[in-house]
């Protein structure tokens, strides 16, 4: 595969709802759309997730945009690919950056489906036709109006609702709804918010039957949560701390976590998380595919990953229509019943639709061969 270009469109996207964590609120989403162009003209496409600031990981978008230009979009111009599964030792050399190096990878790998004629799902070896999708629900100001937006989701059909907690939003909240809603398929994603001196807190979360503890201790931390592990019987499940193919190896090792929730962009891309897929599948660990509040591009890609056999429980890629008052793919993602089907149109599946997209876009840059990377300063 020769690839001439590739284009990083700057898309400000406003969300329909202020999205709540324990590190913040957020009411708009900074997203880079990345455009890999053939010689024949062909476009694939991926998606920078990286937060506008380094507040879910190290990565922040204005980094990722200059570490895409300055290396990785050069080197995938510069080097002829067989197969997407090379670009991540192309990248190798180079730490640490997994996000801009997913989008890169991932615009890569949508392109080679198309050229191959095959959906993206049949090019990463996935088999499913439609994936079971579940929602993730942020920090309301107050627990009714989070009882109302569940009420809502529950009766849309979503598989399971993911709502956040923090220190004083968290062992009453759940009680709550699980007094309104009873047994749902509920868990809770704390975002690094407590630590092993938080033990009462987390061992009376124990009482309510949750699916799973998302990332309740530091982000990168795989000891503390192996001590919580088997002080509490929900099953921890890692996010933050899951940040390459070694870290899911170690969680597994120590016993950190009984369930690992896959971000494409966190881990490095495709390549990655298929590694970590048949490396959980090994030891039992079931997996899913987390969100960033992507767009549609993105949207497709964790779907595309999602038809994983190892990706048994429902994930965060609901419908467009939950955070966009209009996608910019055609057809939206649209999850009914909680069940999203897998478009079988080659790559991703859906057209990027450049006249929905110029409403949100704020610049588009272009890598070509010129812009080789010179500025590696160890040759
Ligand atoms: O994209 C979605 O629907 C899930 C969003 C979501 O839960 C998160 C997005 C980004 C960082 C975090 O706040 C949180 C997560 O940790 O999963
Ligand atoms: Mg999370």
């Amino acid at each position: 595969m020769k690839i001439k270009e590739i284009k990083l469109h700057q898309l400000l996207m406003g969300l329909k709802h202020p999205f709540t964590t324990s590190f913040g609120t957020q009411q708009e989403r900074f997203i880079t759309i990345v455009e890999a162009i053939d010689d024949e003209g062909r476009s694939g496409f991926g998606e920078c997730v990286s937060g506008e600031d380094p507040l879910y990981s190290e990565e922040f978008m204005d980094a990722s945009l200059i570490a895409m230009k300055k290396y990785f979009a050069p080197l995938v111009i510069q080097n002829e690919i067989a197969h997407p599964d090379e670009v991540w030792e192309l990248f190798k050399p180079f730490k640490r950056n997994n996000m801009a190096k997913s989008a890169i990878e991932g615009a890569v790998w949508d392109l080679y489906a198309k050229q191959e004629g095959i959906t993206l799902s049949e090019a990463i070896g996935g088999k499913k036709k439609e994936v079971e999708v579940g929602i993730s629900l942020g920090l309301e100001d107050t627990d009714e109006g989070l009882l109302e937006k569940i009420q809502e989701k529950v009766e849309e059909g979503y598989k399971r609702i993911k709502v956040k907690i923090k220190p004083g939003r968290d062992v009453e909240m759940i009680r709550k709804i699980r007094e309104q809603f009873g047994d749902i398929p509920l868990m809770v994603d704390a975002n690094s918010a407590y630590t092993l001196n938080d033990m009462d807190t987390l061992k009376a979360l124990d009482a309510f039957d949750l699916m799973m503890i998302e990332q309740p201790l530091a982000a990168g931390d795989l000891i503390d949560h192996a001590k919580l592990q088997k002080e509490i019987s929900t099953p921890v499940c890692l996010d933050e701390s899951i940040d390459s193919y070694e870290a899911a190896a170690g969680a597994i090792e120590l016993g950190s976590c009984r369930i690992i929730n896959v971000k494409v962009g966190r881990v490095g891309g495709i390549t990655q998380s298929k590694k970590i897929h048949d490396l959980a599948l090994e030891h039992d660990i079931p997996l899913w595919c987390g969100g960033m509040l992507e767009a549609g591009v993105g949207r497709l890609h964790n779907i595309a990953i999602t038809t994983l056999a190892n990706f048994t429980l429902p994930g965060d890629t609901a419908s467009s229509s939950r955070y966009w008052h209009e996608d910019i793919i055609t057809p939206e993602v649209s999850a009914k019943d909680g069940i999203v089907s897998v478009s079988q149109e080659p790559g991703i599946g859906a057209v990027v639709d450049f006249g929905k997209m110029e409403q949100y876009l704020q610049k588009t840059e272009v890598v070509t061969t010129e812009d080789a990377v010179d500025m590696i300063f160890y040759d």
